[in-house]
């Protein structure tokens, strides 16, 4: 659990931290520490994170393979077990995806129809992984939305629930970005267009997502005309948008007071513990909105203090590369998602009317930012490693609180 442990940062109380530290470590034991220490990089794969490769033994590729296959059989072996045997007399258990604070992904194939699918199985006996699950499951069993990760179905024993979801094959935003060679502005609103309709049709369900961020949206397949996908409901809650609302600011309901998120995704009225509403996903979306623009964070500090003061300090700069390639347009949508005052700042649905995302910036540049996010990207990661190097983001990972 070296990396997971990083996830919980509650500089409000130390208390807090030590209480979640234990309930992790303890988690961790529970499972009898029967797999290996969750390795950085392994769960987040995205572009923000770099693996070292330390295999020097000169072994042939063939051995490689063999080896590969070995542990991959033995891996495969040992999530089997932790399958309920309802699940595995209709799955066919594939491969590890990837791994959370209370879940592991696998990639599964329906017995029946070979139909492949994703399993999340969530370990509930610790509170907080019940926590988790139970609001993770109430927002999945009511949605139902071309950009919002689709629920199957749900198993649950003693131990543990299994989440059958749709399979996204397709990779976390920013991999695509870095992965296409090229990438403009028109790009850039093709993929905001789709996050703002999931997270827009969330809202008007009344659901506030909470944790909204480059790693929680994936392309359901590889192709350039997949859809994308709102992930990763753990933190989502419904309050902070008036169910079935007109979507109108004042239609926002401020109940909301949990400090949670993932610190350079959160708003400045959760940093400041003030009551607030899903206007918190509009602010993450402004952040996402920069960084797929740049490849860089608007607001990012190494110390959580200062990173903090940022935010409610509320500048973001739009100076070195590629800003000066980018449109007047597309910055002042990013400014009106990143208003200090909630109030302020754009909803969903007036978002996605933004003329720069409504023309698909139509009348911006075509201008190829690739190079510059990719190289902004590179420095992010490598600043982050030679802090870090048990762990290559250091504050990426979200912040877990009890409440609303
Ligand atoms: N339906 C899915 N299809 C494909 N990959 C998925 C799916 N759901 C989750 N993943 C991947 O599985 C990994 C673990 O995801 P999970 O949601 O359990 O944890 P997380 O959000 O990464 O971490 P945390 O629980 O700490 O927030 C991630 O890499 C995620 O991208």
């Amino acid at each position: 659990m070296g990396c997971g442990i990083n996830k919980v940062l509650p500089e409000a109380s130390m208390r807090g931290y030590a209480s979640v530290v234990q309930t992790l470590v303890a988690f961790s034991k529970a499972q009898g520490d029967d797999d290996e220490p969750k390795k950085c990089g392994e769960k987040h794969r995205g572009p923000w994170f770099s693996t070292s490769v330390k295999n020097l033994q000169p072994v042939t590729s063939s051995q490689r393979q063999t080896l590969r296959d070995g542990r991959h059989q033995d891996k495969v072996a040992k999530y089997k077990d932790k399958f309920d045997s309802r699940v595995t007399a209709r799955y066919d258990i594939k491969a590890l995806i990837g791994r959370g604070s209370f879940s592991r992904v696998v990639r599964v194939e329906h017995r029946a129809t070979r139909q492949p699918f994703a399993i999340k199985m969530m370990e509930v006996v610790a509170p907080e992984g019940r926590e988790v699950c139970a609001s993770e499951l109430a927002v999945l069993q009511r949605v139902s939305h071309s950009n919002v990760i689709q629920l199957i179905e749900v198993f649950q024993c003693a131990r543990r629930v299994y989440m059958v979801l749709e399979l996204a094959t397709g990779g976390e935003l920013l991999e695509r970005v870095v992965s296409r060679g090229h990438f403009t502005e028109r790009d850039a609103t093709q993929a905001l267009r789709m996050v703002l309709a999931g997270v827009g049709y969330l809202h008007h369900l009344g659901i506030t997502h909470r944790d909204l961020k480059p790693e929680n949206l994936l392309y359901y397949h590889p192709g350039a005309d997949s859809r994308l996908l709102v992930t990763d409901f753990g933190l989502a809650t419904f309050g902070g948008a008036a169910e079935g609302g007109s979507h109108a600011r004042a239609d926002r309901n401020w109940s909301l007071r949990t400090t949670c998120g993932t610190p350079e995704y959160m708003a400045p009225e959760v940093v400041l513990r003030r009551p607030y509403s899903c206007a918190v996903d509009m602010w993450a979306l402004g952040v996402i909105a920069y960084i797929v623009l740049s490849g860089s964070m608007p607001f990012e500090d190494n110390s959580r203090t200062q990173l903090y003061r940022s935010i409610v300090r509320g500048k973001c700069s739009f100076h070195g590369d590629p800003w000066p390639s980018v449109s007047n347009l597309a910055k002042d949508f990013i400014q009106r998602l990143l208003p200090l005052d909630p109030a302020a700042r754009l909803t969903a649905d007036q978002a996605i009317r933004h003329p720069w995302v409504a023309t698909m910036a139509a009348s911006s540049s075509m201008r190829n930012l690739h190079r510059s996010i990719s190289q902004n990207l590179r420095q992010r990661t490598s600043r982050n490693s030679s802090r870090c190097p048990s762990r290559t983001a250091s504050a990426n990972l979200p912040l877990h609180r009890r409440g609303t």
